[in-house]
């Protein structure tokens, strides 16, 4: 049993749910916060008010726990002064619609699950993990759940997205450089290895590291030790190393993009994250929590999509993965007025005809960001780069990369 007070926070819970719970749940907390409707597109406050016997999930913990509810409301005069909430132990629930909050990532998807099991066992071990997905899916929540559930955890987590700086400065900021290795280097440098030592480095977007760096790379994992740019000595370094790619490693090493030695120490263990689109059951109720967490401004409160939404939400392709659905999730509760997200609430590029999506394209995010779009979106926003990522829905490294393809000179 759960009570709820009229603020719809956690006035007290019975011994057997906080055995069952494992007496994580803190009084006081929102109620939002740690329990979600089931079939993720019922609000929660229909769940409160209509007293019908629900499926939902309480959170706790990091954990999620499917669960049946049933809500009666404490009256005083016609005013609700409150709610018990009668908890059971779901029991329909198979374990492939078991929905999971995995170290800030939720799904209900069994083959994201699996790659949960996976980081739960390779976390403990030494070995290399490389993990692909498109922008938004998850890499980098993988990678700190890998750090955080290994013995490494007490030590540093350092990323670096290889992506994002020009070769000789990535050079640099990986291995250090030392006083006086270059004009502007003025004093000695550890450089990202060094900082992570004793602890794990995740080398986001790794296939866009040059060739002569993948070199020096490769060097430093069979020595454990980088030398600093400038340098002579070399300096032992104990770093687990977590990759991330969006492209397919093996076709960058058929293409000669990629070593494939340095292919072969970093992807020892590989995990592959499907995209949003890949697994649409996961769409509705993550826009759902989204607007839960919105709901903590205070602003507004959504309880539902109107149907039309609901199906442009679930037929749109999502280039940005679960970003771009936060992202839309924020403009549709900024833009929307009441209680119901509206068609006209979702941002322009869903009431635009669309081209079709290919069913599955191998690495579709690029596609999805025509020249056209990107474009129109940095018109859109004057060329800040920052901003029109957010438009689109992508990451500034994304669409950074996504010019860089298409060589569009951009000023900022
Ligand atoms: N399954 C999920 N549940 C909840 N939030 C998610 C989920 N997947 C991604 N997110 C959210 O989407 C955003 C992007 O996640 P993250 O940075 O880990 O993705 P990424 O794959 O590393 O992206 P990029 O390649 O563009 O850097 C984060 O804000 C994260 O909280």
């Amino acid at each position: 049993m759960l009570l709820v007070d009229e603020a719809r926070k956690v006035a007290a819970l019975s011994p057997a749910l906080e055995a069952a719970l494992g007496g994580t749940l803190r009084v006081g907390t929102p109620l939002a916060r740690v329990l979600v409707p089931g079939d993720g597109v019922e609000p929660l406050e229909a769940l409160l008010t209509e007293g019908r016997e629900a499926s939902a999930h309480l959170r706790v913990g990091g954990r999620s726990k499917a669960v049946r509810v049933r809500a009666l409301s404490l009256a005083q005069g016609p005013r609700a002064a409150g709610w018990v909430l009668l908890v059971a132990p779901e029991p329909t629930a198979g374990p492939s619609r078991r929905a999971e909050l995995f170290h800030g990532l939720w799904t209900q998807s069994p083959e994201l699950q699996r790659v949960f099991r996976i980081v739960e066992k390779v976390a403990r071990t030494e070995s290399s993990v490389l993990v692909r997905g498109e922008s938004g899916t998850g890499k980098e929540h993988i990678a700190h759940a890998l750090h955080a559930l290994s013995t490494r955890t007490r030590g540093p987590f350092r990323a670096i997205n290889c992506a994002a700086l020009p070769p000789n400065l990535l050079e640099s900021e990986l291995f250090g450089h030392v006083r006086g290795a270059f004009t502007g280097a003025v004093r000695d440098s550890p450089g990202h290895f060094r900082l992570a030592d004793k602890g794990s480095l995740f080398l986001d977007e790794v296939a866009e590291m040059p060739l002569d760096l993948q070199a020096k790379m490769l060097r430093v994992l069979e020595t454990r030790s980088v030398i600093p740019v400038g340098g002579r000595q070399p300096v032992p370094v104990d770093v687990r190393i977590l990759a991330a790619t969006h492209r397919p490693l093996r076709r960058e090493v058929e293409a000669g993009r990629f070593r494939a030695d340095l292919m072969y120490r970093l992807r020892v263990v590989p995990l592959f994250l499907p995209a949003l689109r890949e697994r649409r059951g996961d769409i509705l109720p993550l826009a759902l929590r989204f607007l839960e967490e919105l709901h903590q401004r205070g602003t507004r409160r959504v309880e539902r999509f109107s149907p039309g939404a609901r199906k442009l939400l679930e037929e749109h392709p999502w280039p940005g993965n679960v970003r771009e659905l936060r992202n839309v999730m924020e403009y549709a509760f900024v833009i929307g007025e009441g209680p119901v997200v509206r068609e006209a609430d979702l941002p322009p590029e869903f009431s635009e005809p669309r081209a079709p999506v290919p069913a599955t394209p191998p690495a579709s995010r690029d596609v999805s960001l025509e020249p056209g779009r990107v474009q129109a979106a940095l018109a859109q926003t004057g060329g800040n780069r920052s901003e029109a990522a957010r438009l689109l829905g992508v990451s500034r490294v994304t669409l950074w990369r996504r010019l860089r393809d298409l060589n569009m000179a951009v000023k900022r």
